[in-house]
């Protein structure tokens, strides 16, 4: 369902498309790589921090006060204490934002153990309260991003009935439970019951993982748009290539070569000079886990490039996989079998 609150997309009339937020990956650098390669109708800011006393933090605001992406950004929050939700709201309403939006499905246990993030899920009375509270403290569009449930979807209905209540701008919704966290199956049609259910615009989230399979999404759930995340590090061409697809137009595909210049403008990001090597290293692997699932079948370059120590040795790794057969195509779904493991997924 459209929502004329909302920013235009990039192009009118076709289903939306959103970077997800991911923690310590969709800085602003990241986001201007994703730029380069074919931005999102929207971007979200990796979630601040709300609590007594929080100011926002400073590396957070940059994707803001600096995003030279030319697409709307959207300030996450992930908080419980309304007064310092609402103070937070307003300060970051004096900043150049699309909206706030809420994060209700954060499944880490140091997260959700305060009754924040996910953990807000069990509890729809106080969804209720922080919900009213937002909504009449801001003027500009109000957002939520949530999981199906915490356990179970017990509350879901309910919780969806808020969402209505509030009159929340946009619901991104990631099919999954906080229990199931990022590797289960996706309840794609839990999401489709969302959309019938809300009178906002739903972003149908987890596992949209090339555009064929975005599309399939869409179909099955009757979702405004696909949030991705995961895969647009792995593939930050895919927003560009679900609008082909959505046109009608050939997929465009991309070759290890470009894969190979794609990981040097991420390296670019991570170069300044006060970090020590080891821990650029680490940080290009964070990437790299997910690039890797594209690469080869058997998983060697993942296998390779998680052993490399220096930059030398990784740059060398990915060298010898990309730039042997430079005009191969990079593939569009990730090889079976072959996961990411950055820190963030297993907590
Ligand atoms: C590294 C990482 C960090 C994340 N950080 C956030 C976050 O700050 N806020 C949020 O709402 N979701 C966060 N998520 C969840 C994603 O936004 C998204 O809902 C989830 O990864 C499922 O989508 P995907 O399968 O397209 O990756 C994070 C996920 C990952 C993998």
């Amino acid at each position: 369902m459209a929502n004329d609150r909302l920013p235009p997309p990039l192009q009118a009339g076709l289903a939306l498309t959103a970077l997800a937020p991911m923690q310590d990956v969709t800085d602003l650098p990241f986001m201007r790589a994703i730029a380069a390669y074919g931005s999102p109708d929207y971007f979200f800011t990796e979630y601040f921090r709300v609590y007594a006393n929080s100011r926002p933090e400073r590396y957070i605001l940059r994707s803001i006060t600096e995003n030279t992406t030319g697409r709307p950004i959207f300030a996450q929050l992930i908080g419980e204490s309304i007064p310092d939700l609402v103070r937070s709201a307003q300060e970051l309403c004096r900043y150049a934002i699309a909206g706030i939006d809420l994060n209700m499905g954060c499944p880490a246990p140091r997260i959700y153990r305060k009754n924040v993030g996910g953990g807000l899920l069990r509890d729809p009375d106080k969804i209720d309260q922080i919900l009213g509270a937002l909504r009449s403290a801001i003027a500009i569009p109000f957002t939520v991003k949530m999981r199906i449930g915490f356990e179970d979807t017990a509350n879901f209905d309910r919780i969806l009935d808020l969402i209505n209540k509030h009159d929340i701008d946009l619901l991104s919704l990631h099919g999954r439970t906080v229990r199931e966290m990022y590797r289960s199956e996706v309840h794609y049609d839990q999401i489709a019951h969302a959309v019938r259910r809300v009178k906002c615009p739903v972003l149908a989230n987890g596992n949209v993982s090339s555009a064929a399979n975005a599309l399939a999404i869409l179909a099955e759930t009757g979702a405004a748009g696909v949030m991705v995340g995961r895969a647009a590090i792995r593939n930050p061409w895919i927003f560009q290539q679900i609008r082909q697809a959505l046109s009608g137009e050939p997929i465009t595909t991309v070759t290890l070569n470009e894969v190979r210049t794609y990981i040097d403008r991420l390296h670019n990001t991570v170069t300044a000079p006060e970090v020590p090597e080891r821990s650029r290293v680490d940080n290009m692997k964070k990437y790299l886990n997910f690039i890797g699932q594209g690469v080869d079948a058997a998983g060697a370059f993942l296998n390779e490039m998680r052993r490399a120590r220096s930059e030398a040795e990784l740059f060398g790794i990915c060298d010898r996989f990309l730039l042997s057969e430079p005009n191969r195509a990079f593939a569009a779904e990730p090889y079976q079998g072959l996961v990411a493991r950055p820190s963030c997924e297993a907590e």
